[in-house]
């Protein structure tokens, strides 16, 4: 009897152990299979940094072959576009390789960042070409915005859509056929190319007495299913290489992934075209992330600090925000605190969603509080500032939200307030999406490090190779001392609990297992703050030792945190586990970029002038007038005849604001107050200097 309870007992003990190390298989193997996921993902990125730099050598060595950048015949006229009619002093990389490689008749896909000036690729050979250039564009406010734009160019420029009065369509549709009246470029959405019939015949015409000059497709990521602005009509526009071959065809987006480029060469039939890629990077934008409190009062106070102390002359910005609700709250306490600030989403009836815009658009509005809805329509160049009152959804849309600052090339600011709790706000929307969960944990680990340069992970997410930074995010520029913490005990016991929790078939969202551990802790004789505690959580997360489950209940849904499919090596102690604390607390040390433009008297002028000239000239948009860009530089060239003007801003615009211009800075020249009397005189310490950017850093205890 005896021998058998010891036989059964080594069995127990034998059958335990072999669960225990099944078990650990399981795991093995589960690590084995996100290792290779890793090791593919890996590769591919080693793939493309290959690809890319044979491109540029390519590129470089392509001379005997395309070499995009050597003369052309039509240099001469096009430089002088540029200048007189565009007011552009100099291309920017690529623009000028684009525009040859167009003229010369060839099917062209750009992918370029956002404000990298797409347009003018495209819009210069429209004009330099015989015949209509035909543009696709997904939005009735862009269309209005671009030929709004050209027209103030004088360059003869329509629109066919929904909006159009027949008299219009009527002009349009004699051009088109008969070649009658001016029209150089004609904008229509993609649903003139797919539903109107009579549009497509009047365009076959066009082509066939050969006045078809080319065809423009912006925003093309618009084709793909893979982008992030899907549009059904844009499936169609396939037809238009199949119905006009030897027209040249560019299309234009700022998305960069590879997925989306083979799609829209496929959706597009552009197999042969030669294709542009610039670089994810966008050099002006400054990136920041900041700690959210989590007394929301706090958040709007620091919101609009940051917005007076850094932008005291109204320059533009965009908060951006959670929910409907979140963004008419912030504007409203935005308001209360003195910004001029209003919301934009998708419950507003669209006439009041336009006329916010508008107001914005036209800086009688210094700032949009909105949800993703306020997205591809803006065309605004001189978004100073782009802040995130919650995190996006994934590094895809952070990129391109914060892309929505500095389109003028000038320094601009990306702000992003994080705090733990705002994750499972978004886990909850985005877990029944593909690579959801997935896609919110890489922004997530952005926000979450204190060491990793925020552009590299832009680089490292788009498959680029990495760049210098330069300072120009909140990582490379501020030193603060980053320590490690040993959490493994907390960890531990924060799994335990969590295991006790789910055996008592109960669940526990973020906030409950916080407080939870605060009692908890007390075991191990440990007190770990409730932000640390938070941060745990994520790292555990991220690591797979938590997981996020959800529960729909009538009216949201709820996330909560249970034990992961890698839990067990943190509860055998097999992992330490390591948070990261800054010593230096970033407050303490509070810097601020700060724009030199708009400190100077001159600058203010002129940018009154601008909005003086543009309500005279038919409400066209200020930076219609002058970019911020050329106010910049005609502050530090200061022309003092219509000669020297023109250099600066080209013959169209001298002619037709040369003498106002003039005026404003001759006056400033006769009385000339120092910088240091217009700007706001705060005391200051200037740190580092570069460009036309001024790092100007204080002690937090500073009213600053
Ligand atoms: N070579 C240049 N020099 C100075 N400014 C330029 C140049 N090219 C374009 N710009 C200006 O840059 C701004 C952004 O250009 P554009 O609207 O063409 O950008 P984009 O690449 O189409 O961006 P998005 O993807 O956001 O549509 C505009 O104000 C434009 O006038
Ligand atoms: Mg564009």
């Amino acid at each position: 009897m005896e021998e058998n309870l010891e036989v059964l007992e080594e069995l127990h003990n034998v059958e335990a152990e072999i669960e225990d190390v099944q078990e650990q298989i399981r795991a093995l193997i589960e690590k084995q299979e996100r290792l290779y996921e890793r090791k593919s993902e890996l590769n591919s990125i080693l793939e493309a940094c290959k690809e890319s730099e044979n491109q540029v050598n390519n590129n470089a060595s392509s001379s005997t072959v395309e070499n995009w950048n050597a003369p052309f015949e039509w240099d001469s006229k096009a430089d002088d576009l540029r200048l007189n009619i565009f007011g552009i002093s100099s291309y920017r990389a690529n623009q000028r390789e684009i525009i040859n490689a167009i003229m010369s008749g060839r099917d062209v896909l750009v992918i370029m960042a956002a404000g990298g000036g797409k347009s003018l690729c495209y819009q210069l050979p429209a004009v330099l070409r015989d015949g209509v250039a035909l543009v696709v564009s997904p939005l009735l406010s862009l269309i209005q915005d671009q030929v709004m734009g050209l027209t103030a160019l004088g360059i003869p420029a329509h629109m066919l859509t929904s909006t159009t009065s027949k008299e219009n369509e009527k002009f349009i549709y004699k051009a088109l056929e008969k070649g009658e009246g001016e029209l150089k470029i004609l904008y229509v959405t993609p649903e003139k190319i797919s539903k109107s019939k009579r549009f497509m015949s009047k365009l076959e015409k066009c082509h066939h007495a050969g006045r078809l000059s080319l065809i423009s497709i912006d925003e093309a990521h618009c084709c793909s299913q893979w982008g992030h602005d899907f549009r059904p009509d844009y499936k169609n526009l396939g037809i238009l290489k199949t119905q006009f071959p030897n027209v040249p065809m560019v299309a234009l987006t700022a998305t960069a992934t590879q997925r989306v480029q083979n799609d829209l060469i496929e959706m597009l039939h552009i197999r042969r075209c030669v294709k542009f890629v610039s670089t994810v990077n966008r050099p002006n934008l400054f990136y920041m992330v900041k700690e959210k409190s989590s007394v929301s009062k706090v958040v709007v106070d620091e919101i609009a600090e940051f917005i007076q102390e850094s932008y005291p002359n109204h320059e533009s910005g965009i908060v951006y925000c959670f929910s409907r609700k979140e963004c008419e709250q912030v504007a409203k306490e935005l308001r209360e605190r003195g910004i001029s600030a209003d919301h934009y989403h998708a419950d507003m009836d669209v006439n009041n969603r336009e006329k916010v815009h508008m107001r914005w658009s036209n800086n009688k509005l210094q700032v949009i509080v909105g949800t993703v809805a306020f997205g591809m329509g803006i065309n605004k160049p001189d978004v100073r500032f782009v802040i995130h009152h919650s995190l996006s959804k994934s590094m895809e849309t952070y990129y391109q939200e914060s892309g929505r600052a500095g389109r003028d090339g000038l320094p601009s600011e990306c702000l992003l307030y994080f705090r733990p709790g705002d994750v499972s706000r978004q886990s909850s929307m985005v877990f029944y999406e593909n690579s959801g969960l997935q896609n919110l944990y890489d922004i997530v680990r952005y926000c979450q490090s204190k060491r990793q340069c925020r552009r590299s992970a832009f680089f490292r997410h788009f498959a680029e190779p990495l760049q210098e930074c330069d300072g120009m995010c909140d990582i490379c520029a501020f030193s603060s001392e980053v320590k490690e913490v040993d959490v493994s005990r907390h960890a531990k016991l924060m799994v335990s609990l969590l295991q006790e929790i789910q055996t008592s078939d109960q669940r526990s969202t973020m906030l409950q297992l916080v407080d939870k551990m605060k009692v908890k802790q007390k075991e191990i004789g440990s007190d770990l703050k409730r932000e640390e505690m938070e941060q745990l959580i994520l790292h555990l997360l991220l690591d797979r030792a938590l997981k996020e489950e959800f529960q729909h209940t009538a009216y949201s849904t709820n996330a909560y945190i249970t034990v992961g499919p890698l839990a067990k090596q943190i509860l055998q102690g097999k992992k330490t586990v390591k948070l990261e604390v800054s010593t230096e607390k970033k407050t303490k040390a509070s810097v601020r970029l700060k724009r030199c433009l708009g400190s100077s008297g001159l600058e203010l002028k002129l940018d009154e002038l601008r909005k003086e000239l543009s309500s005279i000239h038919g409400g066209i948009l200020p930076h219609s007038v002058l970019s911020t860009q050329q106010i910049s530089l005609l502050c530090s060239q200061k022309p003092n005849s219509l000669e020297q003007l023109e250099k600066v801003i080209g013959k169209l615009k001298t002619e037709k604001y040369g003498n106002k211009i003039l005026e404003q800075i001759v006056k400033y020249s006769d009385f000339k107050p120092t910088d240091e009397q217009v700007s706001d005189g705060r005391a200051a310490k200037r740190s580092k200097t570069k460009k036309n950017l001024v790092l100007i850093e204080s002690s937090g205890d500073e009213a600053c």
